[in-house]
């Protein structure tokens, strides 16, 4: 039984059917990745293994514990944690007090020291306001956020959307270190280098349904593929 196990998922905003018999699996320790073309669906996925959207059918399995149909916070609990696209931190509140109250109620949490060996710079900034950050220091606080709680399964949305070429190469160390360390991720990435650099696997969708999977490294030697289902 692979660690997330997903199958027959749907979900809808009002009337608007959005995903469409989603199905994905994800290996302990591996890095997934989740491409579309823009209003594909892919947010919508990873909101809906999350129950932030609450899906209308389906089912999405995490070791084993169906989630579908659970609250965020008990899927958090269950073991998975949402990186969001806008990265929601507490601009009121420093690095470390970030950190801290996302640890909180979290049964296994790393400590402290751990999420600033996996990002130095957060320790050098541990006591300033989420306000005074630079876009890749609160992207590495939203990640840091959600391991600091031990997750079984991280799901990235767009982690390298709009920062400077020189930060990406920062994270991306930084998710290499998380995949080398067995940290289990789901990624959703419009940078496609970027993306099939990280990736073990590809799950393509394209108006909600599934139109693709395979191996990142295949999916290299196949213009084909990304040129029909992304246009590139
Ligand atoms: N809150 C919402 N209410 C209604 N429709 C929505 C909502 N959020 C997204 N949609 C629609 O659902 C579809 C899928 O959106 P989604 O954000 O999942 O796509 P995406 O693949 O993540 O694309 P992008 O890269 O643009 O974020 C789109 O048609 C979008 O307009």
């Amino acid at each position: 039984m692979s660690l997330l196990e997903v199958n027959g998922l749907n979900s809808h905003y009002g009337d608007s059917h959005i995903l469409f018999d989603v199905g994905l699996r994800v290996e302990k320790n591996e890095v997934v990745a989740l491409l579309g073309r823009n209003g594909a669906g892919k947010s919508t996925t990873l909101k809906s293994l999350m129950g932030v959207v609450t899906p209308t059918s389906g089912s999405v399995v995490l070791d084993g514990v169906e989630l579908a149909g659970r609250k965020s916070h008990a899927v958090a609990r269950a073991g998975m944690q949402l990186v969001h696209e806008e990265r929601r931190i507490f601009a009121s509140l420093n690095v470390e007090e970030n950190l801290v109250l996302a640890g909180l109620t979290a049964p296994n949490k790393w400590p402290l020291e751990r999420i600033y060996e996996m990002f130095p710079r957060l320790k050098e900034r541990r006591g300033s306001r989420g306000t005074d950050l630079s876009g890749g220091e609160q992207q590495m606080l939203a990640i840091g956020r959600a391991l600091i709680r031990d997750p079984k399964i991280v799901l990235l949305d767009e982690p390298f959307e709009g920062l400077a070429p020189v930060i990406v190469r920062n994270l991306m160390d930084a998710c290499r270190e998380l995949a080398a360390a067995g940290q289990t991720i789901v990624l959703v990435e419009q940078n496609l280098a970027a993306t099939l650099a990280l990736a073990h696997r590809v799950y393509i969708i394209n108006n909600g349904h599934i139109v693709h999977e395979g191996s990142a490294a295949d999916l290299k030697r196949s213009p084909e593929i990304l040129q029909r289902h992304l246009g590139v």
